[in-house]
């Protein structure tokens, strides 16, 4: 089923003006809902703290950088555990469900939202969904316990399965019901939430005291709102092992070129930040800036002088880029996956051949060039010690809200705090590299490549046209 994932928003204004967009309850279309106290309070490990629950108010401003006279703007609700809780823990029926492509960290994020409901709230019945949406109503479902999941964070991948496609809302919904589940957590990218956006819809329009949460998870970076997602530092780290490669191929060899393809279908994030980490790289092509390869100004030109200039040279390659010229250049394919995403053409081998046609036509310049595509291995390996902490909050986040009785939301991390998002947030676009922020600025004056764009197009693109 397809939907725009635009749930009905519930925004609170206060003065100077505040304003939080507030993330649905159970509550708010099941009145007079039993509440029972918080076990965390007599957990030894928790009960020690100073005002460990959150306050009811508490929320995270989504802009920190302001101006003396300028509104308070978004905020969102600060996640964490409430004095009072809306499940008895022998009540609760949980399952978990993961989506899409993979990301390092599925593992760990399964793992710890066990943990938290089993050691955090004491609930014992959690299921796992075998391999995404379609595993609902069409595969076996799997019980998770903390023996079963204990060492699964040191592997990539995820034990559930994952897989494209599939969302039937009603069937899911159906079978929800029908096995009594009443806490639905679905790690997922963009699709997975608009996917968990309508099945609460339709959990809120038949009345159940069901939660259905989400945790972003996205290997490109593209969810907007979130600071980034877990996974992505560990990919970036993974995709400095193929530009070192590529550095030393490339350092090897007279008038070497390595080229590496990394993943990125529409943001080019992992391409931007393990460029900027590697040092180096010569040139970083992302899927946000448009550029060409013939003529004053264009790739060719740059390769040309770089090779001149230092004997060899390294480029970078989001997948997503350029495919623009691949489809001018090919005959045009608009094949889609299962789940309706563009599916790409190989844009390394195309830019490979292209340069080397180039250079042979030419006849000015022998080069040797190596290219080496490590897109899938940067996904399939398991998250790092950072990542595996960011996945822990992640979990524990999520399950504090559900047992609090938050519903159709995203944990999500705003500025540095774990915070609840609204569905409608998450799914409205994609979080995309701006080429004229800063950020990118660094790049290109850390590689010197040409940025692509004529001074007229620069600034129309300053002035937002
Ligand atoms: N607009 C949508 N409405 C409902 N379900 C969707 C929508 N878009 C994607 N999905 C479902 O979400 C799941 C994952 O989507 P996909 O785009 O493959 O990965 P990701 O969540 O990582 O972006 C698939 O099962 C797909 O059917
Ligand atoms: O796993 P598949 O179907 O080969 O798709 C590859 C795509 O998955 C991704 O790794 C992540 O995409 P999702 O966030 O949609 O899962 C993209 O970078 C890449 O284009
Ligand atoms: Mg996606």
């Amino acid at each position: 089923m397809e939907s725009n994932g635009i749930s009905e928003s519930k925004t609170v204004t206060g003065d100077f003006g505040y304003v939080l967009q507030d993330v649905p309850h159970l509550t708010d279309y099941i009145p007079d809902l039993p509440t029972y106290s918080n076990p965390l309070q007599d957990n030894p490990a928790y009960s020690v703290v100073k005002q460990y629950f959150v306050h009811v108010d508490d929320s995270v401003p989504q802009k920190i950088v302001v101006h003396k006279d300028s509104p308070r703007g978004i905020h969102f609700r600060r996640a964490g555990p409430r004095q009072k809780i809306y499940f008895e823990p022998d009540e609760v029926r949980a399952c978990i469900v993961t989506c899409g492509g993979l990301c390092p960290g599925l593992n760990t994020v399964i793992r710890e939202i066990v943990y938290s409901l089993y050691h955090m709230y004491g609930v014992t019945r959690v299921l796992g969904i075998d391999g995404g949406y379609r595993g609902f109503y069409a595969r076996n479902t799997v019980p998770l316990t903390p023996k079963v999941v204990n060492d699964i964070h040191k592997r990539g991948g995820t034990i559930l399965g994952t897989s494209r496609g599939g969302h039937d809302t009603s069937k899911i919904v159906h079978s929800i019901q029908d096995r009594g589940i009443n806490q639905v957590y679905i790690i997922g990218g963009d699709g997975t939430q608009k996917g968990a956006s309508v099945i609460f819809e339709e959990i809120r329009r038949r009345g159940l005291k069901v939660v259905v949460a989400g945790i972003p998870k996205t290997i490109d970076n593209d969810i907007p709102v979130i600071d980034k997602s877990f996974g992505f530092d560990t990919a970036v780290e993974e995709a400095q092992r193929a530009i070192n490669a590529a550095h030393v191929e490339a350092e090897s060899i007279e008038n070497g070129i390595g080229l590496v393809k990394l993943m990125g279908r529409y943001s080019g994030f992992i391409a931007m930040y393990a460029t900027l980490a590697s040092r180096d790289v010569d040139c970083c092509l992302i899927p946000e800036s448009p550029f060409y390869l013939d003529g004053k100004g264009g790739l060719f030109e740059y390769i040309e002088k770089r090779l001149k200039e230092n004997g060899h040279m390294v480029i970078v390659l989001a997948e997503g880029a350029g495919q623009e010229l691949l489809s001018a250049s090919m005959q045009s394919m608009n094949h889609q996956d299962a789940s309706g995403n563009k599916l790409l053409q190989d844009v390394g081998l195309w830019i490979s051949q292209s340069i080397k046609d180039h250079f042979s036509r030419q006849k000015k310049m022998t080069i040797n060039l190596k290219y080496i595509d490590p897109t899938y291995m940067i996904r399939a390996v398991p998250s790092n010690a950072s990542d595996n902490v960011y996945c822990t909050l992640l979990a524990q986040s999520v399950v504090h809200g559900a047992m609090a009785g938050y519903t159709g939301f995203t944990s999500g991390l705003v500025n540095g705090r774990q915070t609840y998002i609204p569905f409608y947030r998450i799914t409205e676009k994609q979080h995309q590299v701006v080429i004229t922020d800063r950020m990118w600025a660094r790049l290109l004056s850390s590689t010197n490549q040409p940025s692509f764009i004529s001074q007229k197009e620069g600034q129309r693109r300053r002035r937002g046209e």
